[in-house]
């Protein structure tokens, strides 16, 4: 399959990712369908959209009538067959194997032998995933990153079975995006994760442990090293539930050094996982 073949984009998973893949996905003239397991997770995804595309239409980097025709490409579902003629699906679903694998198994009984399926995995084995379909060869990682319509990177990972042809579309599909890619092999956490979520747990772990003020620790990141966000800040962004998933899994793959900080096992136990939640280390309004 070639990108010319691509007109249609399935994604599977409405939340922080997935609408975000879906609404840049329209914003670049492909029909998408956007599945999640209920209306309401689907109603939210579209809330997000709007909101989304309100502001770059505010910043002058969209018009209203691009917007407008972004937002009607994009159809909404609960039912995976109606996936069944994309030409690629993205999923973006909850970071979980045996959610991934059963949602592969659905898509690849769904769709067209041809279909490439990508996964937006942060940390799980796409060869683990692929492990369940009839076209591994098919299956790569598309790792976008958060908030999607805004950051320009996408992460390639290849697979044990990746084939040369899916490597190529999934760079040159990205790249239609707006996107710019860098190839990784499938190893725990790739390589932006495998590096970043150290980097959270430790920020954490200084809070925890006193050595600043959480406000100060980003400060001091942001300030001290000339990133965006401080790791308490991006924590929330990201999810802390999402962190906390990510950083199990390079735990157990990787060994000790990748221990989940204790504090934000906490945070999790406890519901408050962000700005999705409306509290995570800060409060959102
Ligand atoms: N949040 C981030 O910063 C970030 C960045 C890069 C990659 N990711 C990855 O993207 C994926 C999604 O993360 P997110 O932050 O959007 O999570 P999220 O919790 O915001 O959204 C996940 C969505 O998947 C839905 N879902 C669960 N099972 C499903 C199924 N079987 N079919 C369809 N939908 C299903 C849930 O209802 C939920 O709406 C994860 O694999 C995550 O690791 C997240």
């Amino acid at each position: 399959m070639q990108l010319d073949d691509i007109d249609r984009v399935g994604v599977v998973g409405a939340g922080t990712m997935g609408n975000g893949i879906a609404q840049v996905a329209a914003t670049a003239g492909y029909d998408v369908v956007m599945r999640d397991v209920e209306q309401q997770f689907v109603s939210a995804g579209f809330e997000d959209v709007d909101e989304s595309l309100a502001r770059l239409v505010a910043r002058d980097e969209l018009t209203r009538p691009e917007a407008d025709r972004a937002r009607d490409r994009i159809d909404g579902t609960t039912d995976l067959a109606d996936l069944s003629d994309c030409d690629i699906v993205v999923e973006a679903a909850t970071e979980d194997m045996d959610v991934k694998q059963s949602v592969f198994e659905d898509l690849a009984e769904t769709c067209a032998p041809e279909t490439v399926l990508a996964t937006n995995t942060s940390t799980l084995s796409i060869t683990t995933i692929a492990s369940v379909v009839d076209r591994p060869e098919r299956v790569l990682g598309l790792h976008f990153m958060n908030p999607v319509p805004v950051m320009k990177g996408v992460e390639v990972v290849v697979g044990e079975k990746t084939s040369e042809d899916t490597l190529a579309l999934g760079h040159a599909f990205a790249e239609d995006l707006g996107k710019e890619t860098w190839e990784a092999d499938d190893k725990p956490g790739f390589v932006v994760n495998r590096i970043l979520m150290p980097w959270i747990n430790e920020g954490i772990r200084a809070y925890d442990e006193g050595v600043a003020e959480m406000a100060d620790i980003d400060r001091g990141m942001t300030l001290g090293t000339n990133v965006p966000m401080g790791p308490l800040e991006l924590a929330d962004h990201i999810g802390l539930d999402v962190v906390l998933d990510a950083s199990e899994t390079l735990h157990e793959e990787l060994g000790d050094r990748y221990k989940p900080a204790y504090l934000l096992k906490r945070k999790v136990a406890a519901g408050d996982l962000g700005k999705k939640t409306g509290a995570g280390f800060y409060e959102y309004d």
